[in-house]
């Protein structure tokens, strides 16, 4: 029997990571995702002695610092996460003479206008979390160019916190809830994400000439926080889950310690082009993920 080829994901009990670990990958290909314990991303001699024990054909970087508020004030250690760890693994990989595929955010932008924002557009983070993400992205640019970096945005699942499980907890204990409407932006499915990343990597791994850069990937279409809960209580009421009434407010209404960009939108006609991803429609993606949730809260 062939031997197997190892793709090490980071990150892997995040969002992303766990649709990534689930993904039905060809046979002969096995996810390595080690525990904090094994591989701490923000030391340099951890990543290199990890590196050294375990050759992997292939690096996929979920992993981030993902608390945008805190980061307004845990500045080191976003910038741990989303900026020195993507550099370590850049060095590492460029070292092994393998890709590296990364992931950021729509937060580099500072959300001007109202069109989808195009790869080259101008980046101009509003907080910390963006700042770091961005620092992660020239990191891995500059660190090994043999790399892509993906942003997302507004990532959704059945895994730990995020805003669609938010919403259906406080829709638990009140009848309304009040949500900024003028955000806008692209919900995406962290499976979704996971399917587009595993794409990359396995064209990137056969073909040393496969396109490299930074791409958008999200769900298709557009809406805003208020809209994306309306949709997440309709949905969610239809399987006889929990339901409130979305009083859309402003985000003068609704002060973070972070600002946010008022303009998310992200164009994903590069990644088609380039990669034949094509994201189905972001309701689509919500249907699903409301649907395994309500499944799972069915006694059996
Ligand atoms: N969530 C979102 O809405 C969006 C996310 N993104 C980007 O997508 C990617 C995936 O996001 P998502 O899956 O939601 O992230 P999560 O917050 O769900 O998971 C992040 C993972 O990274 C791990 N991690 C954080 N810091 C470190 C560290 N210093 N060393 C090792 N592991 C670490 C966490 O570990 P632990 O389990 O121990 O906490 C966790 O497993 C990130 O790069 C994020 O910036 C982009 C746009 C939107
Ligand atoms: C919980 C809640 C949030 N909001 C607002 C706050 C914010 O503007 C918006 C979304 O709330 P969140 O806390 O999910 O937002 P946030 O954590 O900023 O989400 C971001 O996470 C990072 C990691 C990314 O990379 C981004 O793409 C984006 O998904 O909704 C309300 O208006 N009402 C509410 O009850
Ligand atoms: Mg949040």
């Amino acid at each position: 029997m062939a031997e197997s080829i190892a793709i090490l994901v980071t990150g892997g009990a995040g969002q992303v990571g766990a649709e990534l670990q689930a993904h039905a990958w060809p046979a002969g290909v096995k996810v390595l995702a080690p525990a904090r314990s094994e591989l701490d991303l923000t030391d340099a001699a951890s990543v290199a002695a990890w590196f050294s024990a375990n050759p992997v054909a292939a690096v996929i970087n979920p992993a981030a610092y993902t608390a945008v508020d805190r980061a307004e004030t845990e500045v080191g250690a976003a910038f741990a996460a989303n900026a020195l760890a993507p550099a370590l693994l850049a060095e590492a990989t460029k070292a092994a003479g393998v890709p590296l595929v990364h992931v950021s955010t729509d937060y580099v932008f500072d959300g001007q206008g109202d069109e989808f924002n195009a790869e080259d557009a101008p980046v101009a983070p509003l907080g910390v979390y963006g700042a770091s993400k961005l620092a992660g992205e020239l990191a891995v640019r500059s660190g090994n160019p043999r790399s892509v970096v993906v942003r997302t945005a507004w990532v959704l699942s059945v895994h730990r916190a995020n805003f669609l499980k938010t919403m259906l907890r406080l829709a638990g204990d009140r009848d309304r809830v009040s949500v900024v409407a003028d955000q806008f932006g692209c919900p995406t499915s962290a499976r979704d994400i996971a399917q587009a990343l595993a794409t990359i990597t396995l064209r990137m791994m056969a073909d040393p000439t496969a396109p490299t850069g930074v791409y958008h990937f999200v769900n298709a279409g557009e809406t805003n926080w208020s809209g994306l809960a309306q949709e997440i209580f309709s949905q969610s009421a239809r399987h006889g889950g929990a339901f409130a009434e979305v009083t859309p407010i402003t985000t003068a209404d609704y002060p973070t310690p972070a600002r946010r960009p008022a303009n998310s939108r992200l164009s994903t006609a590069k990644i088609t082009a380039d990669y034949g991803v094509t994201p189905r429609p972001w309701r689509d993606a919500v249907a699903e993920i409301v649907e395994e949730l309500s499944n799972r809260s069915v006694a059996p």
